[in-house]
């Protein structure tokens, strides 16, 4: 081999070696809880990621209609409080590149960040429903796809349509790590300490918790006092 064809080499073997992995925790966020704080820190350690983005759902298709939901300002301002301090991204890019189903947002993502690895993070309350996301055979395609456990859902995710098809491809935990050279489809279980934290508790405790983020009114525009 020629120096500069060793060199040519050297380097492309540096970027994919220096690609960024990122876990994507997508979400309605409605509000951000120490739960989504949680199993994106141990997600991390598990599948040595170097930073977890929280993609702020601008609306779920499945939950079109709630009138439960927070508008997005709330949500978004609620998982960058969640997040502070740790390697946690909340992004509003499913806004910005006007994508609601997830198979689309994964289709953009590689062309936005090429030198980006993406794993697909969800809850097993998710894996129970997601024979119902558009395309979701096309989203195991796209990415590997990593179940965190959850109290009180694991056995309605084994036993989901979307499972039984994915069961072939599932991958030992114990092999987590190596999430970039899987062929896909791939899935892997994570068990980590359950977390009983839901945004429906939180939203039950205390149904205008959206009031705390909203935004300050404009100076002059506040009522007088009387
Ligand atoms: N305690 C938890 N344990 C495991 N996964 C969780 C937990 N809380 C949230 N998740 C996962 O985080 C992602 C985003 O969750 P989401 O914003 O819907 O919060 P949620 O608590 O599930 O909300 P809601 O109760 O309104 O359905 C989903 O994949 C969900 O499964
Ligand atoms: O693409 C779909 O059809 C689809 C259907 C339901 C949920 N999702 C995504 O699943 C993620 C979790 O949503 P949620 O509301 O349960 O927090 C969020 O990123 C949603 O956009 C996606």
């Amino acid at each position: 081999m020629t120096p500069a064809r060793k060199a040519r080499g050297g380097a492309r073997k540096k970027a994919k070696n220096g690609a960024r992995r990122i876990g994507l925790l997508g979400g309605s966020f409605n509000p951000a809880h120490e739960g989504h704080r949680y199993i994106s820190l141990q997600a991390m350690r598990a599948l040595k990621l170097d930073e977890v983005w929280w993609l702020v759902s601008p609306g779920n298709p499945l939950k079109a209609g709630d009138d439960d939901m927070a508008p997005f300002s709330a949500r978004m301002a609620s998982a960058r409080a969640m997040a502070k301090h740790a390697p946690i991204r909340p992004t509003g890019i499913e806004k910005r590149l006007k994508t609601r189903y997830t198979v689309d947002t994964l289709s953009k993502l590689p062309r936005l960040y090429p030198r980006h690895r993406f794993i697909w993070l969800m809850g097993s309350d998710n894996l129970a429903q997601f024979h119902r996301w558009r395309g979701w055979r096309r989203i195991a395609r796209q990415v590997p796809i990593a179940v965190v456990a959850r109290p009180g859902y694991n056995r309605d995710a084994h036993a989901s349509p979307a499972m039984s098809w994915l069961r072939r491809f599932v991958r030992p935990a114990g092999q987590a790590k190596n999430w970039t050279r899987w062929r896909l489809p791939a899935l892997v279980l994570l068990r980590f300490r359950p977390d009983p934290n839901s945004a429906t508790r939180l939203r039950a405790a205390d149904p205008a918790w959206h009031r705390r983020y909203a935004p300050s009114p404009e100076p002059g525009t506040h009522h007088r006092e009387r």
